[in-house]
């Protein structure tokens, strides 16, 4: 029997880039128009194979309006990934990401695994963010980037895919999970369904 492995995954980025949209594609293969703003935070799950474990990724999708810029922290605490996402059609949106791999740095997990996705690359004619710009910081910081489309599924799996391949294996001795979460402890705002 495989082992399952959780694994505590966040989404960060700013309002409107399609965080939620990602997981959704993700999780339930769907892409929403109207989906509306996040309120809180969100939670889903999905497993996926990875070797000779199972990675179930324990996801919260945080709300990206200012306003719930101070919650983040319980998020991303204990996360063994963090999913920053920008709009390829917002060089604002970019910066702010800039913003949060910071704030990871200085106050996130040590190994956390940053995975950058540049969303709605289903728009590319409306581009201001060049993808030479994305990989050239995702180098420097040592993150993975890709970019997605939630609209198009395209790139979607590949994102979590790779989360998976640089998460370090487990210490056979050790007698955990590497960034699993303890439900019980968490506490969380109003949850919105994506779908
Ligand atoms: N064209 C296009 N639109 C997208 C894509 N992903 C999301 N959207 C749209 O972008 C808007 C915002 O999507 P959300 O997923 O709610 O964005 P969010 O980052 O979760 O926003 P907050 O919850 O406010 O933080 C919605 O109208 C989506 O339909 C994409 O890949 N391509």
């Amino acid at each position: 029997m495989m082992a399952i492995r959780e694994l505590k995954v966040c989404l960060l980025g700013d309002t409107g880039v399609g965080k939620s949209s990602i997981v959704c594609r993700f999780v339930q293969d769907h892409f929403d128009h109207n989906i509306s703003p996040t309120i809180g935070a969100s939670f889903m799950t999905k497993t996926v194979p990875c070797g000779n474990e199972l990675h179930k990724f324990l996801i919260w999708d945080t709300a990206g309006q200012e306003r719930f810029h101070s919650l983040a922290p319980m998020y991303y605490r204990g996360s063994a990934a963090a999913v920053i996402v920008y709009d390829i059609t917002k060089q604002d949106s970019f910066h702010t990401l800039k913003k949060w791999v910071k704030e990871l740095k200085e106050h996130g997990p040590e190994n956390i695994v940053m995975a950058i996705a540049g969303n709605k690359c289903d728009l590319s004619d409306i581009r201001e963010v060049p993808l030479k710009d994305a990989k050239e910081y995702a180098e420097s910081i040592g993150a993975i980037v890709v970019e997605t489309s939630a609209k198009n599924a395209i790139n979607i799996e590949e994102l979590f895919q790779g989360i998976s391949r640089k998460i370090p294996p487990l210490d056979p001795h050790e007698n955990g999970n590497n960034g699993a979460m303890k439900l019980g402890k968490q506490t969380t705002q109003t949850s919105r369904r994506c779908c």
